[in-house]
């Protein structure tokens, strides 16, 4: 008996059930963004209410307009992963949501995000992965550069990295952070996949050299010993540039990730050649505005203590008193007094849960510089 007989239905019922589930899909996607749209008009009228009452002086607080939140997005994506009954898999659905947000945002505000660049880092794929394909992503010669840009009102957010998983933490972001009135908005978490990428033109022939950041060729450094000994290796400044050299030289191979190989054109000789196959980085997403809480939050503070024994663990203490989880803590040299140091301590909680305002307000009290960095929803994605 031939499968077409046994089989309940055939093809063209199939794509005919398909093409009808697409034309609903299509509609209520369309109805959700009409829905944004009028959110977008209600967010317009509070705040020019909020103006009108602040200039007739009974207020001073100088609200902003912020099409943008975070805390609204994080619970819209933890709440699809949770009503999700498959066959697609959660992160499959949190992606959908994710980009179908990001094209209704877009009606309502086209964001503006800097991230370090070139075109194709991995701080790209990390603004596009945080939020979604309709933002207007703009690369940034330096980390400084993205501060700046977004201090400045250029761009509403940025993306600056802070920590890999094999390198360690990013000592200028967090350097950054001290002098900059900017918040953390939210993170984002990214795995590192390194790809030994080539231009048509290199295809097929020698590779004379492979060119890459030096954290991806460091990353990367048992594989090319065992495949490629004894062939030049050139760390230059980004991953994005070694593609756009690969791209642009015959000979010249680069060590960058699948946004540099589809945003140059190359053609992949092998996938996922980085020695740690758990290489994830992190990055920070920094705004002007403080973020509200979405539930499943988490706080960064910047503190420094008085030079005396017990001062860290008296930093730490009211932590463990109110059974608070802290999830990092890093230590930088002041750069205002010598040995003098300021921690960096993360933590599970929102700065206006009162568990947690209790827990700042002791700290407060122990140390000499005090700031909070932000409270924002952990990453969803
Ligand atoms: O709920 C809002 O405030 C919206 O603007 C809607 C919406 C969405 O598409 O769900 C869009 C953008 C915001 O960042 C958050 C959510």
């Amino acid at each position: 008996m031939s499968e077409s007989k046994t089989s309940p239905v055939d093809l063209n019922t199939l794509r005919q059930d398909i093409d009808s589930i697409d034309t609903q899909i299509h509609e209520l996607l369309n109805r959700r963004a009409r829905c944004a749209q009028q959110v977008a008009e209600v967010k317009l009228a509070e705040f020019t209410a909020a103006q009108q009452f602040e200039s007739s002086g009974d207020s001073n607080s100088s609200q902003q307009l912020l099409f943008y939140r975070p805390e609204r997005e994080a619970q819209v994506l933890e709440r699809v992963k949770a009503a999700n009954n498959g066959p697609l898999a959660d992160d499959t659905v949190a992606f959908i949501f994710r980009e179908i947000m990001s094209a209704c945002l877009a009606l309502e505000k086209p964001m503006e995000v800097a991230y370090l660049g070139p075109g194709g880092t991995f701080t790209q794929a990390a603004a596009l992965k945080h939020f979604g394909h309709a933002v207007i992503s703009l690369p940034q010669a330096s980390i400084d550069g993205v501060f700046a840009k977004v201090e400045s009102g250029q761009c509403h957010y940025g993306v600056v990295p802070v920590e890999n998983s094999t390198e360690g933490m990013v000592s200028h972001t967090l350097d950054a952070f001290i002098n900059s009135p900017l918040k953390i908005c939210g993170e984002v978490e990214l795995r590192i996949r390194l790809h030994l990428l080539v231009s048509s033109q290199t295809s097929g022939k020698e590779i004379k050299r492979i060119c890459a950041h030096q954290q991806a060729l460091a990353q990367s450094r048992r594989w090319l010993d065992a495949n490629f000994p004894g062939i030049e290796r050139a760390a230059v400044s980004s991953n994005g540039e070694a593609a756009r050299m690969a791209a642009e030289e015959e000979g010249v191979a680069a060590i960058a990730g699948d946004l540099a190989e589809s945003q140059y054109g190359l053609q992949r000789l092998a996938g996922n050649i980085e020695d740690q196959p758990d290489n994830t980085t992190r990055f920070l997403i920094i705004g002007r505005e403080n973020v509200s809480p979405s539930g499943r939050d988490k706080t960064s503070l910047v503190v420094s203590a008085r030079n005396r024994p017990g001062a860290l663990f008296k930093l730490l203490e009211p932590f463990q008193k109110a059974d608070v989880m802290l999830t990092r803590i890093d230590t930088r040299p002041s750069r205002s007094e010598t040995w003098t140091y300021v921690f960096f301590i993360e933590f599970e909680g929102h700065r206006e849960d009162p568990k947690i305002i209790d827990i700042l307000n002791t700290i407060e009290q122990h140390s000499i510089m005090f700031k909070v960095l932000g409270s924002y929803p952990k990453a969803a994605l």
